[in-house]
């Protein structure tokens, strides 16, 4: 079963089109990234799949259906906008939370302790928010979508103020979602981690679908002919200079992205490689998400 359906959806604030004819699916225990420029209608889509907001035309199911009262506590949500009441406790704001999503005291006094531990947030649990740092405010928020087990969880830019070790925790807490067959939809401007972290991805440009796949065969479909390479040695690196028929190249971590003149194979160029040095490494070079990202964007193209 789908977790979420868009169908021919389509919106406008004061006749300006905000998201136009809009369909795609998503996967239960999938992680989906909604991905798009500001201003691309990622927030307006996601409020309408929260009912805060109706459509002008199209439908949306979620969980296959309507969205009951009973389907809203099946879902966890974490806004772009936050807030958390700043006097109470950092325990006692999680039980709150779920008990709002009908979770039994007990149960979430017993969740809440668990995940202030997971994330080592537990020896700050009898403190007030307001005496948190704003990244580890944004943790608490982030275990405020989850306290009560959602099945589906909407997560709007997860890692904005995190540092690279919160940000792995929190990282590490959506695979493990994931992995235990629950479903993410990840709205993120940072590319790299939803290259790292998406099954599938949509991708909006001025409320149209411009890409809608898996992150590795949208990857595949942008190719640009480019080659890998990585020699034995790094300073091998300038002999590429020597070969003819090179476009262009980038230096990347220890490696090096050939760009081919058209008509050059890339038999041509590794002939000429290994005539020169030892290679440990020759591949198809695959652009990056945020390559394809920009690309698509300055381009207006899309599928
Ligand atoms: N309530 C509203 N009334 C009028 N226009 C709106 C409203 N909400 C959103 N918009 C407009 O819809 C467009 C899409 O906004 P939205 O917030 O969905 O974009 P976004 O992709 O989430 O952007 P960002 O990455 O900057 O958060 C923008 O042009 C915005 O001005």
């Amino acid at each position: 079963m789908h977790a979420l359906e868009f169908e021919g959806v389509s919106k406008a604030f004061a006749e300006k089109n905000v998201i136009r004819d809009i369909s795609f699916s998503v996967e239960q225990g999938e992680i989906f990234g909604l991905l798009g420029p500001n201003g691309a209608g990622k927030t307006t889509l996601i409020r309408l799949l929260l009912d805060i907001i109706k459509p002008d035309s199209g439908e949306i199911r979620v969980f296959g259906g309507s969205l009951s009262p009973a389907a809203k506590d099946r879902i966890g949500y974490l806004p772009e906008e936050r807030g958390l009441y700043r006097k109470t406790k950092l325990l006692d704001t999680l039980v709150y939370l779920a008990q709002l999503k009908n979770v039994p005291r007990k149960e979430a006094h017993a969740n809440a302790e668990a995940l202030l531990k997971s994330l080592e947030l537990y020896d700050y649990r009898g403190k007030r928010v307001e005496e948190l740092s704003k990244g580890m405010q944004q943790k608490i928020q982030f275990l405020s979508s989850i306290i009560h087990e959602p099945e589906l969880i909407i997560l709007d830019e997860p890692f904005s103020g995190l540092d690279p070790i919160s940000t792995k925790t929190v990282k590490d807490k959506i695979l493990e979602y994931r992995n235990s067959g629950r479903t993410v939809i990840l709205s993120t401007h940072m590319m790299e981690q939803a290259q790292k972290l998406c099954d599938r991805i949509l991708m909006l440009n001025k409320g149209e679908r411009v890409l809608y796949g898996t992150v590795a065969g949208i990857r595949k479909e942008h190719r640009n002919n480019s080659l890998l390479v990585e020699f034995a040695e790094k300073r091998n690196m300038s002999i590429i200079q020597e070969i003819p028929g090179i476009r262009k190249i980038t230096e990347h971590d220890g490696s090096v992205e050939i760009f081919p003149e058209e008509g050059i194979s890339a038999q041509i160029i590794l002939q000429e490689l290994v005539r020169r040095a030892d290679i440990l490494r020759f591949e198809q070079g695959l652009p990056s998400l945020n390559e394809v990202f920009i690309e698509t964007v300055e381009s207006g193209s899309g599928e």
